[in-house]
């Protein structure tokens, strides 16, 4: 069988370096192309260089219409607003459109949910199977715990990050929304300053941490009357963003178009 080409999205992006290494070491996939913004230091680069892979012959370039068409799938890292505008375009190619881009909004998903009628579309705010079997596991007790346990999603990321809270915040709170069979956006508390009274019966609280260099590092915290549960995550290497958006893209191929998640991929029941 031949490889599913793929094409990486920001491929010169903290992400897109580590995409290309993973599409360099997994069976099956082949670097197709590699595209970054107009105006970008590293058009015409070697992608395998950027990646510290030495060259693979494909050059950076901030032209998508001549890939997409000759591509079976793209894995895209990058901001809001190129995502849509590429899914758009994978969408009219019918190539398979790996999202791992977080600070999306709601129109934005709302575009992504058009575009997955015609094509499929995998997205999620954290591609690697520790997060999705934590979030499986927050449903878990928020259904177990109940109400009367506060619930707050704390996270930490490198200095650069530009969103908050993280996508992988949000994921795990859905999950302990799902968990409580409330809708988050009628819980979640995102942030907190001055006087702001004691805390709401429900709330799901976000708090955001920046600094350094942290790959990524989530906490859930379970506080009840006398004691505490966290269920925490720390992710120590990109490559596990990476290879989980690689799976994804694998697993996509072929398939009928929809919008799906990382759980979908990883088999990860919704109990
Ligand atoms: N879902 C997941 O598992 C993960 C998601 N992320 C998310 O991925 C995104 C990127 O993160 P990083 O790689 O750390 O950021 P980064 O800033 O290092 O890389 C983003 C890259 O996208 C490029 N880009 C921006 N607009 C573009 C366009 N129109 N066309 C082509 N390229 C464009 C930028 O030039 C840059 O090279 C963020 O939203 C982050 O939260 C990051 C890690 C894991
Ligand atoms: O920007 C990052 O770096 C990360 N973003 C994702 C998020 O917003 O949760 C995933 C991971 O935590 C790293």
């Amino acid at each position: 069988m031949t490889d599913m080409r793929l094409i990486v999205l920001g491929a010169s992006g903290r992400m897109g370096r580590a995409l290309t290494r993973a599409i360099a070491e997994i069976e099956g996939v082949t670097l197709a192309g590699a595209l970054e913004r107009e105006g970008s230091a590293h058009l015409g680069a070697d992608a395998g260089e950027l990646a510290g892979l030495g060259p693979l012959g494909v050059r950076v370039t901030d032209d998508p219409l001549p890939l997409v068409a000759h591509a079976d799938g793209v894995v895209d890292f990058t901001a809001p607003a190129a995502t849509v505008a590429i899914a758009e375009l994978a969408a009219q190619a019918r190539i398979v459109h790996v999202v791992g881009t977080t600070g999306l909004s709601e129109t934005d998903l709302d575009r992504l949910d058009a575009v997955a009628r015609h094509a499929v579309v995998v997205r999620s705010g954290n591609m690697s199977l520790g997060v999705n079997l934590l979030a499986a596991l927050v449903r878990q007790a928020a259904r177990a715990l109940g109400p009367d346990w506060d619930i707050e999603v704390l996270e930490m990321h490198h200095r650069a990050k530009v969103d908050a809270p993280s996508g992988t915040a949000l994921l795990l709170g859905e999950a302990a929304a799902e968990g409580r069979e409330v809708a988050l956006k009628d819980a979640s508390v995102r942030v907190r300053d001055g006087h702001t009274g004691p805390r709401a019966e429900g709330a799901i609280g976000f708090a955001t941490l920046r600094g350094g260099s942290v790959v990524g590092e989530h906490t859930v915290i379970l506080a009840g009357a006398g004691e505490r549960v966290e269920l925490v995550h720390r992710a120590e290497d990109r490559m596990i963003f990476a290879r989980g958006a690689v799976k994804a893209a694998l697993w996509g191929f072929g398939r009928k178009p929809g919008h799906y998640s990382m759980a979908d991929v990883l088999g990860l029941q919704r109990d």
